[in-house]
C-alpha cells in the first residue's frame, strides 16, 4: 500500500479520503514539525502533504526516494524547493482559489480594523474602560471615497479590489504584468510602486512571494507614502522590513499597519506588539472552515491522483 505523510493535522474533509486509499501518517505533535523528525518520517513515503509552516528542502526531498508528489496545503509555496523537486520528477501542488475568499474578508477586515481603530477600543474597552461619547474621541480614517493600492492583483488581491469597490474607493494596483480584464472589470489602474507609495491612503499587499519582493516596504518605501497612510500585509511577511516598519510608525511617516504575517513567522517583533496603531493577526488569512476543507479536499484528490497515475490539478512545478 502506498504511503503518504502529513506533516500536521488537517480537517477530516481530506484525510478520511486519503485513509480510503493509502496507509496515512499524521504528525500530531503539539508545535510544529521539526526538520529533524521530518526526516525520520519521510524516507519510504510516495507523498508529503505539507503546510507553508513546513520547509521542504533538498535534504529532505533526497531522504524521500519514493516521493512522487509535494501537495502544499495552502496557496503560497515559497516553503518548497520546487526546482528540486522537478529534477527529482516530484510534482508539487497547491491550493488556489480555496483560500481567495477567506483571504480577501481577512484583508479588509484588518484595514478596516487599522483604520477605524477597532482592535484599539476593543481593548480599550476590557482595560482603561470607556468613559463617553466625545467628538474628539477615537477618530479613525474613512476608506469610502480613498485610494487603495493592491501590490499583486491575482486571486486573492483581485478578490480585495472587489470588496473595496463595495467600499466606494478609488483602485491601484502594481505587479509584474498589466491585467487588462481586471482592469476593464474592477475600473483598477495600473501604476509604479513610486506613484502608488504617493497616492494611495491604504496599500494591501497580496502579492506570490519570490525573493524579488524581499523587503520591498523599507525605509525607503514608507518615507515615499502618505503620512496618514496605512499598509497591510496578508501575503508573506518578508516583504515588508519590520524594523523599517517600526520605525516608520514611532516617526510618524505613515498612520498604520495591519499584518496578518511576520517577517520571522512565527515570532512577531516586540515592539509591533505595544503599538495602539498596529493590528497583528496570527496568519489566519485563509482560516475559515469553508477554505481549510476545501483545501483538505484539493490536496487529497491530487495525491490520489498522481499516486494512481493520473494528472493532479495545479502543478506548480510543471
Ligand atoms: N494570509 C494568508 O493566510 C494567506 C492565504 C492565502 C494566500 N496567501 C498569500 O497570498 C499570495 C497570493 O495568493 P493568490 O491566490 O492571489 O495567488 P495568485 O498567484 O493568484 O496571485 C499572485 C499575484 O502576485 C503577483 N506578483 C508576482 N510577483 C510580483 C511582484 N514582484 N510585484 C507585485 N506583484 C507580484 C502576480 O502577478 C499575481 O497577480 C499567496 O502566494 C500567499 O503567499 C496568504
Amino acid at each position: 500500500m502506498k504511503k503518504v505523510f502529513i506533516t500536521g493535522e488537517i480537517p477530516t474533509e481530506g484525510l478520511n479520503l486519503l485513509k480510503e486509499h493509502f496507509e496515512v501518517d499524521v504528525f500530531e505533535g503539539e508545535k510544529l514539525i521539526t526538520k529533524e523528525i521530518l526526516l525520520q518520517k519521510v524516507n519510504d513515503v510516495d507523498a508529503i502533504i505539507s503546510p507553508l509552516s513546513t520547509n521542504i528542502d533538498k535534504e529532505i526531498i533526497d531522504q524521500a526516494p519514493n516521493l512522487k508528489i509535494i501537495a502544499n496545503y495552502g496557496a503560497g509555496f515559497n516553503n518548497i524547493d520546487i526546482k528540486y523537486a522537478r529534477e527529482k520528477g516530484i510534482d508539487v501542488t497547491n491550493t488556489p482559489k480555496a483560500s481567495t475568499n477567506a483571504t480577501a474578508d481577512l484583508t479588509i477586515g484588518i484595514l478596516l480594523a487599522a483604520s477605524r481603530r477597532i482592535a484599539e477600543g476593543d481593548k480599550l474597552c476590557r482595560t482603561t474602560g470607556f468613559n463617553g461619547w466625545a467628538p474628539l474621541f477615537f477618530r479613525g480614517r474613512e476608506v469610502s471615497g480613498k485610494t487603495v493600492g493592491i501590490v499583486g492583483l491575482g486571486e486573492i488581491g483581485s478578490a480585495v479590489a472587489r470588496r473595496a469597490k463595495g467600499f466606494d474607493m478609488n483602485i491601484l494596483y502594481t505587479g509584474p504584468n498589466r491585467k487588462p480584464e481586471q482592469e476593464a472589470s474592477l475600473g483598477a489602474t495600473y501604476v509604479s510602486l513610486d506613484e502608488m507609495l504617493a497616492q494611495a491612503d491604504f496599500i494591501t499587499i497580496n502579492a506570490a512571494y519570490s525573493d524579488a519582493l524581499h523587503h520591498l516596504f523599507d525605509k525607503d518605501a514608507f518615507e515615499k507614502m502618505k503620512e496618514t497612510a496605512y499598509i497591510i500585509n496578508a501575503s508573506r511577511g518578508p516583504i515588508v522590513d519590520e524594523n523599517a516598519l517600526v520605525e516608520a510608525l514611532k516617526a510618524n511617516t505613515i498612520e498604520g499597519a495591519a499584518l496578518d504575517v511576520f517577517e520571522f513567522e512565527p515570532k512577531i517583533t516586540e515592539a509591533l506588539k505595544s503599538m495602539d496603531n498596529v493590528v497583528l493577526t496570527p496568519h489566519i488569512g485563509n482560516a475559515t472552515f469553508e477554505a481549510r476543507d476545501e483545501m483538505a479536499r484539493i490536496v487529497a484528490h491530487n495525491t490520489i491522483k498522481k499516486l494512481q497515475g493520473d494528472q493532479p490539478d495545479f502543478v506548480v512545478n510543471a
